[in-house]
């Protein structure tokens, strides 16, 4: 139980109604968990207004509301606090609740529109190698040290966040790596955070659909940056275009990381190969299990993180070179039949137009690339046909599925896909709705030496369809098919 008028501390209030002197037992934002003697912040959504569901939480026994509006009627014993913004109050609220947790290990966040659950992972794992109590919030998963938990976004809400790091906290952790998407940032998930570094990956197509134009998107994941304190870092990637943007109005420390040209953290491929790639990192020569440029990018950045949070260059290096891929991320394995078969989280056009670039590099002969893709559903749309020219240009064959219809209709988000198919590319792409069909379809048509890439569900097991999830896993799925091809 936490008073009040401690839980608001730091949150700009327009009014209030009652008394702020009363002991509350829990934050909560959904009426649908309230319970006694709790706090119920209403949220204008995207689908429906929170502020409907206050007499509700009332009625459920909440002692106060937190609103941007307030009701008409206002209940003698209630007390209602009256905010400018309920997302931004709910994210101060968390972490009063919580007792600011952010600031008792040294989080780094990382954005981006690609790389995040790479970089976060791989950060996650070096530190626990090198011996730390370490934290991970990630698409895949939430780890409290060694303690897994379920996770349902990218970033989580506010609370999830605060609660996580509360239990980081106790449990003695003192590094966590967290992604930090751009729907996240916008809906102030990670405001009110004590951020000790940020890394910026890259920004390319995705998420239109919610922030409407590229420079809204830009200036989403800049809010990460503009909210670090002098005593943090900003390390950004200079190869992208958009990369010294994000440093533009930073207070924290400026570093930067590249391929192309000199900067605080410089790097080199040396020599590129399926099972692994040379980098040049500094003066040093490292070998990573990690393909693709962008890999090495990612490597670049880790690189740079570990070593401003205090670990010693040599010591990194030598940890770099043990890491392992990370779920669905280039995961592959090759089959008896010589078939070589990659499962990859490529969803959005750049990461495609990357895997299948790093795969067309790797190609030695004549064999071919069959890439299995689909696009989901109530996502942005514009990326379908970009994404259906880069399969059907870069790949001797494609194979246009579904990836999480959600409320859509499968059919018509593969038409969408094919609507980019360059003329000259047709008879490359066949369209098989069914998931399971299009990777034993892939299969069949592979030879010894072909390429299959099923890209777009990575590290997911599940297909999502009107709310309901199907067990499904790429991976496993490519190992039944190609294992009955053995016969
Ligand atoms: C588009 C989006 O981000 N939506 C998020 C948003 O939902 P919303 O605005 O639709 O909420 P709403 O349903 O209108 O409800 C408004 C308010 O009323 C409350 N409510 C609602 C019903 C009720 O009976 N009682 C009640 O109190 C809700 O709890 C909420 O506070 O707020 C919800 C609560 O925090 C989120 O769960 C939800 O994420 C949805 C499920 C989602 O799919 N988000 C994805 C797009 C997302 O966030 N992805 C990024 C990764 C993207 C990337 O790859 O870069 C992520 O970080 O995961
Ligand atoms: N640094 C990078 N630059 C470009 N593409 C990358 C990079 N790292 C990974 N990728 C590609 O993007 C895919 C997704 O990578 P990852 O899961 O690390 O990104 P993410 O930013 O966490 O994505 P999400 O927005 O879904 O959380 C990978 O499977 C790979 O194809
Ligand atoms: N974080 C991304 C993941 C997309 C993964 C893809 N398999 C899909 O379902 O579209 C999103 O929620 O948009
Ligand atoms: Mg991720």
């Amino acid at each position: 139980m936490k008073l009040l008028k401690d839980i608001l501390y730091g949150v700009g209030l327009n009014a209030v109604s009652g008394d702020t002197n009363v002991l509350i037992n829990q934050v909560h934002f959904d009426s649908r968990q309230i319970g006694m003697d709790d706090v119920f912040v209403a949220i204008k959504g995207l689908q429906v207004d929170g502020h409907k569901f206050i007499a509700k939480a009332i009625d459920a026994g909440v002692k106060a509301v937190v609103c941007e509006v307030m009701p008409e009627m206002v209940i003698n014993g209630i007390t209602y606090i009256q905010v400018k913004d309920s997302q931004q109050a709910l994210a101060v609220m968390a972490a009063n609740f919580y007792d600011n947790p952010s600031k008792n290990l040294k989080l780094v966040g990382v954005t981006g529109t690609n790389g995040k659950t790479t970089i976060s992972t791989l950060l996650y794992n070096l530190f626990k190698s090198a011996g730390y109590k370490v934290g991970l919030i990630s698409t895949i998963k939430i780890m409290v040290d060694d303690k897994e938990f379920a996770t349902t976004h990218t970033t989580p809400d506010s609370l999830t966040i605060n609660k996580c790091l509360d239990l980081m906290s106790q449990a003695g952790v003192e590094f966590c790596f967290m992604e930090v998407s751009s729907h996240g940032l916008h809906q102030k998930r990670a405001e009110g955070l004590h951020f000790q570094g940020a890394v910026f990956t890259n920004l390319s197509h995705d998420h239109l659909d919610y922030h409407k134009t590229f420079a809204a998107y830009r200036d989403t994941k800049k809010l990460l940056f503009d909210g670090l304190t002098k005593t943090a870092f900003a390390l950004t990637n200079l190869d992208d275009k958009n990369g010294a943007v994000m440093l533009q109005n930073t207070k924290a420390k400026k570093l930067s990381y590249s391929l192309k040209s000199m900067t605080d953290y410089r790097g080199q491929i040396l020599e590129r190969q399926l099972d692994g790639q040379l980098l040049k990192v500094d003066d040093n020569e490292l070998w990573t299990k990690l393909i693709g440029d962008f890999n090495a990018y990612n490597i670049l950045a880790i690189y740079a993180v570990a070593i401003e949070l205090g670990l010693e260059r040599l010591e990194v290096l030598r940890l770099i070179s043990e890491l392992q891929t990370v779920d669905g991320r280039f995961q592959y394995f090759v089959s008896k039949n010589k078939i070589t078969a990659i499962v990859d989280y490529a969803h959005t056009p750049d990461a495609l137009k990357n895997v299948l670039n790093t795969i067309n590099t790797l190609r030695t002969g004549n064999e071919k690339v069959i890439t299995v893709v689909g696009c989901g559903g109530d996502r942005d749309k514009s990326k379908r046909p970009v994404m259906g020219h880069i399969a059907s240009e870069m790949s001797q064959q494609a194979i246009f599925t579904s990836d999480n219809p959600r409320t859509e209709e499968p059919a018509t988000i593969i038409q969408e896909m094919e609507a980019g198919v360059e003329p000259q590319n047709t008879r490359k792409v066949l369209s098989i709705e069914n998931r399971r069909q299009a990777i034993r379809t892939a299969c069949k048509l592979a030879v010894a030496n072909d390429i299959i890439l099923v890209a777009g569900k990575g590290h997911e097991t599940y297909q999502e369809t009107n709310g309901v999830r199907t067990e499904f896993d790429d991976f496993k799925e490519l190992k039944i098919a190609l294992k009955e091809i053995e016969g």
